[in-house]
């Protein structure tokens, strides 16, 4: 199993590291256009394979795509995060241009790569990979749902008072501050809904602080988060190398599903050996149904922005 990471930044390093701790990817490849980068990082990665105990092999590489050749599953990360104050949208007119050219030399040399894009703004990037390759829609995956959900997790845990391990929730919808929709009627403790243990007003703080953690995130550190996006990568890669028919909210082409259609988005979708093998189509509320609509009408603006 192959796995390229285009982007050797911050996310796309924690990214590699998680797949290779998790120990279930032959080879690994960082790629990045800054001269030598890829290869510092993967070496430094390297180092810590008896330390951490795994066997995957990381290579480095600076703009060489024939090193990516064959790669089963390619993740970009490469393009500018976001300031303090900023928002995901904003990064539309650099990543852009750098996701299509990334995406079509991968393809290039891995014709049947399932590519899953991280890039910001994440949901615009998959569709413009959709408008600018001849992939099938089941092997564009875009990530930002898997991060989102563990952001929830972890502020419903904090509510709760309760080890995440207890706690159950998902989110779905665009990946922005605006468009998210934390699933809150569905989350879960162990089975009993959260509304059993907590007041409206504080479900209601919970998500809002989910919608934001990514922008609490980047007042923090200064640019925006990696060790959470990294894992969340991880777990999908792991989900397709594995072939686990997991149930992840995934940025994916949607056809009708949801009342929606001509855009990338955030739902349920099981993941498998050939990428994003099912949409889950779930039963949603009138109020979420009309959040995830809102949401969709975000999405499409800012991909009316893109030049295709
Ligand atoms: N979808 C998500 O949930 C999510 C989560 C975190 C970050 N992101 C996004 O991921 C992207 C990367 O974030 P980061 O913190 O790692 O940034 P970073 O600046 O640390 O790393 C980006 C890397 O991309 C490289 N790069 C730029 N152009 C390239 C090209 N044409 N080819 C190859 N490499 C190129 C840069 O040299 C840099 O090393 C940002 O757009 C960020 O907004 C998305
Ligand atoms: O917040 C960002 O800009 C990066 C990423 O989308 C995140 O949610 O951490």
């Amino acid at each position: 199993m192959k796995v390229t990471v285009v982007g050797a930044g911050a996310v796309g390093a924690s990214c590699a590291e998680y797949i290779a701790i998790k120990n279930f990817a032959s080879e690994v490849v960082l790629l990045d256009i800054k001269e030598g980068y890829a290869e510092g990082k993967a070496m430094d990665l390297m180092q810590t394979a008896s330390l951490n105990g795994f066997d995957t092999k990381i290579t480095g590489s600076t703009n060489d795509y024939s090193k990516t050749a064959h790669s089963d599953i390619a993740v970009i990360t490469s393009g500018i995060p976001r300031k303090p104050g900023m928002t995901r949208e904003e990064l539309i007119g650099i990543n852009a241009g750098i996701v299509k050219t990334v995406s079509k030399n991968l393809i290039e040399h891995s014709p049947n790569t399932i590519i899953i894009v991280v890039s910001n703004p994440m949901d615009t990037m998959t569709y413009l990979v959709h408008k600018s390759t001849n992939l099938p829609k089941h092997r564009i995956i875009g990530m930002g749902g898997a991060l989102d959900s563990a952001r929830f997790k972890y502020r419903l845990a904090e509510a709760l008072g309760a080890p995440i391990s207890d706690v159950d929730g998902m989110v779905i919808g665009g990946h922005s501050d605006k468009g998210m929709v934390p699933l809150i009627g569905h989350a879960a403790r162990n089975s009993v809904k959260v509304s059993e243990f907590l007041s409206e007003e504080r479900m209601q703080q919970v998500v809002e602080d989910t919608k934001v953690g990514g922008a609490t995130l980047t007042k923090l550190l200064g640019t925006s988060a990696w060790y959470a996006p990294g894992a969340a990568v991880s777990g999908l890669v792991q989900a397709i190398a594995c072939d686990l028919k997991k149930i992840y909210p995934c940025s994916t082409l949607l056809e009708g599903e949801y009342g929606l259609s001509d855009l990338c988005i955030g739902v349920p979708v099981v993941l498998g050996k050939n990428g994003i093998e099912r949409i889950v189509e779930i039963e949603l509320s009138d109020a979420e149904k009309a959040k995830l609509k809102e949401s969709a009408e975000g999405v499409s603006k800012t991909n009316g922005l893109l030049e295709l």
